[in-house]
Formats: structure tokens, C-alpha cells, sequence
């Protein structure tokens, strides 16, 4: 994804006829990621702070409205408008699947998981027998634990718990051989215990078909846990913006951003005596409450609540740039000789008359 952008207008029935003004909702705001082959790739952030609209976009369900988003080199979207793209856009679109918070949302409750699963295959995988369909849907129903699969294959929906749902819903992303998984919030709905086992299985699968995760979560502890498992990055989202990003530990360990430190401190560690003492100090952070996505503050969005902005901040937008561990993040703070040393320390009363500045200015 290079400079995605994804604004939303929200004009509705009542705007029309009344000839108001839209409401742009800055959803996704110049985002450039890369995601390599058998890569994993945790994003996190604030609810609103437009993970599942970045992911959408990744895999081609959402249009950006600015800046391109490549498979292999070839424009998703000039491959689906094209006449004879590079790559095909049913082909892009078979690489790049999903798999949903809700899973029994997304399996449909009058077919037996047999029929939800061979479905997909009937359409991607045309050459292959009815036969072939079975043995690939129960060789994989039994490596994701549901035994004996022919059991299984033959229940509806409502008959399977929440972690099977998921199970189903994951081999029939896996089925279609993907290059890579957007997971939104594909762990939350299940238990605390089962969350680990559904990301335990699927980096074991991982490794089976050779794919790509793109795993979206607002809990620090879930993208911490799969990304530094996996030896993958942590992205980690304020607003529309990507705000860090590095390998898991090295931004859990040293989060140079200031909103990750926020993140780190609102996710206490396992050990409870470790986790009543980090509660137990001030949140990193001057104001609780997220800015609106319709009218985000200019500069860095995030100096409405940063204990370290200074006047620059209000006004100028930092880029992603390369902190002394290795990680990406925007914050002027990375970069010992920037103005933003320089620049005046934001008092509470100067930091109100900012905050009615918008990027819209
Ligand atoms: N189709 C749409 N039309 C208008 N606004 C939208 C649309 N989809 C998302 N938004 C807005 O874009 C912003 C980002 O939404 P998004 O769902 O990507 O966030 P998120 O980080 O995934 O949140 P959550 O964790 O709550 O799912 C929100 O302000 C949301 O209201």
C-alpha cells in the first residue's frame, strides 16, 4: 500500500434534501505498508482509528481514494478495470481472503459446513472432482482439531460453539490457498483461553500453505502476543495514521512513539503484581478522550493528548522515520536535531486555543 488514503463522505438522505454540508470521515490517512510473503503484520490501535478500513483495503473489499494498493506489482483496482491486467482480478481476489470477528455471521445457517466450505472451491478450484473437494475439506477440518471431520462437515452453524465457527470460517479462507489472511478481530469474540489456541493454530498453519496474516486487533495483548510469536511486526494506528511500526518486541520494549506508550500502559503485563503496579501509575497521556475522525486536529493528531507536543506539533504533520532501534514511527522526537526541540513546550492554555485548529485550517 503506498500513500492509501480512504475518506468517507457522509452525506445522507436528510444532507440532499437540505443541501447541508458532508462530513468527511478521514478513515484510513496516507498509510504506506508493505507485506511480504509469510509475513505477519499485527495493527492496532483505538477503536474508530480505521484498522478494519485499512485491512478492507489491503485485500481489495474497499476502494482507497487515494494512493494505490499493489498484489505482486499489479494495481488491484486497474486489474479490475482493466481488460487484460497482469494478473486477473478474480485471481488477486482468491489470494487475498478474509476472516471476520463474527464467524457465524459469515457462515450461512441453512448449509451444513460441508456446503459452506465446498461452495468456494466449486468456484476457485473448478478442475478439481467432487472427491478431491471431500478429502482436501476433511484433511483440513482434521489438522484445525474438528475430529472426525466427516461429524463435522455434516453439522449446521448453530450446531458447532464459537471457537468451531472460527475454525470453519479459517479453513475456508486456508482452502483457497491465500497469500494472505486479513484477521479482523478474529480472536476477540472467543475466550481468553481459546484466543491463544486459535493464534497457536493459525501460525502453525501458517506454515503449512506458505501465507501471509494481516491481523487486526484493539487488544495490545492479542497483536503481542501472534506478532512476536511470529516474529512479525506491530503497526500501531491513531486516527487514519500509522503512527509506529517495527518488529513486536522492539516496539513493545521501546515504544518511541508516545501513543504506543499510551497502548503498552493501557495493556498490563500477565504477572498481576506487575500489572497492579503499572495501573497504579499516571496514564502517559493529558487528555482521555479521542479527537473526532471528521475533524482531526491538524499537525500530529495525537498532540491534542501528548504529554511531550510542543508548538510544532499543532501545525506540522510528522512523517514515519527510522527510530534508533530500527522501528518506523512519526514523531519529531526521533530525530535529535529537529526544530522540535526548538519549538515552545504547549501549556494548557495555549494547548486549548490549538485544539480548536483543525486539519481543515
Ligand atoms: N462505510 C463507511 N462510511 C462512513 N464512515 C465509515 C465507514 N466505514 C468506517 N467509517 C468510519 O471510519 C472510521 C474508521 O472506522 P474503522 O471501522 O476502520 O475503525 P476500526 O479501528 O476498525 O474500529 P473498530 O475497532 O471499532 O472496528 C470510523 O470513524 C468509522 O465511523
Amino acid at each position: 500500500m503506498q500513500n492509501v488514503e480512504v475518506h468517507f463522505e457522509n452525506k445522507g438522505f436528510l444532507d440532499n434534501l437540505l443541501r447541508r454540508d458532508t462530513n468527511t470521515v478521514e478513515a484510513v490517512d496516507n498509510v504506506s505498508l508493505d507485506i511480504f510473503e509469510e509475513d505477519v503484520v499485527a495493527l492496532v490501535g483505538e477503536s474508530g482509528c480505521g484498522k478494519t478500513t485499512l485491512g478492507k483495503t489491503a485485500i481489495g473489499l474497499q476502494r482507497p481514494t487515494g494512493g494505490s494498493v499493489k498484489y505482486r506489482g499489479q494495481d488491484i483496482w486497474e486489474a479490475r478495470d482493466e481488460k487484460n491486467p497482469e494478473i486477473s482480478h478474480e485471481d488477486i481476489r482468491r489470494s487475498l481472503q478474509i476472516i471476520h470477528q463474527d464467524p457465524g455471521g459469515s457462515l450461512n445457517s441453512n448449509r451444513t459446513v460441508m456446503s459452506c466450505l465446498s461452495d468456494p472451491l466449486k468456484r476457485w478450484r473448478p478442475e478439481m472432482t467432487a472427491e478431491e473437494r471431500m478429502n482436501s475439506i476433511y484433511q483440513l477440518l482434521e489438522r484445525v482439531g474438528m475430529k472426525p471431520p466427516e461429524d463435522y462437515a455434516s453439522r449446521f452453524p448453530h450446531q458447532l460453539s464459537g471457537g468451531e465457527k472460527q475454525r470453519v470460517v479459517l479453513v475456508r479462507a486456508l482452502l483457497m490457498e491465500p497469500d494472505l489472511i486479513l484477521a479482523d478481530e478474529a480472536v476477540s469474540a472467543l475466550d481468553v483461553s481459546l484466543r491463544v489456541e486459535m493464534m497457536d493454530l493459525m501460525l502453525e498453519l501458517q506454515e503449512l500453505v506458505d501465507t501471509s496474516f494481516l491481523f487486526i486487533s484493539h487488544d495490545f495483548s492479542n497483536a503481542r502476543y501472534l506478532a512476536e510469536k511470529a516474529g512479525g511486526r506491530v503497526g500501531i494506528m491513531y486516527l487514519g495514521k500509522l503512527v509506529e511500526i517495527g518488529p513486536a518486541d522492539t516496539v513493545l520494549q521501546n515504544p518511541r512513539h508516545p501513543y504506543t506508550k499510551v497502548l503498552k500502559w493501557a495493556s498490563p503485563p500477565l504477572d498481576p503484581e506487575l500489572a497492579r503496579q503499572a495501573q497504579e501509575t499516571e496514564p502517559p497521556v493529558r487528555e482521555i478522550d479521542i479527537p473526532d475522525p471528521v475533524n482531526p486536529p491538524a499537525g500530529c493528531r495525537f498532540h491534542t493528548r501528548c504529554p511531550e507536543a510542543r508548538e510544532i506539533c499543532t501545525h506540522t504533520v510528522p512523517e514515519l522515520q527510522e527510530s534508533d532501534f530500527g522501528t518506523h514511527g512519526a514523531c519529531f522526537r526521533l530525530d535529535d536535531g529537529h526544530e522540535y526541540w526548538q519549538s515552545a513546550e504547549l501549556t494548557d492554555e495555549n494547548q486549548s486555543a490549538e485544539t480548536t485548529a483543525t486539519s481543515d485550517d
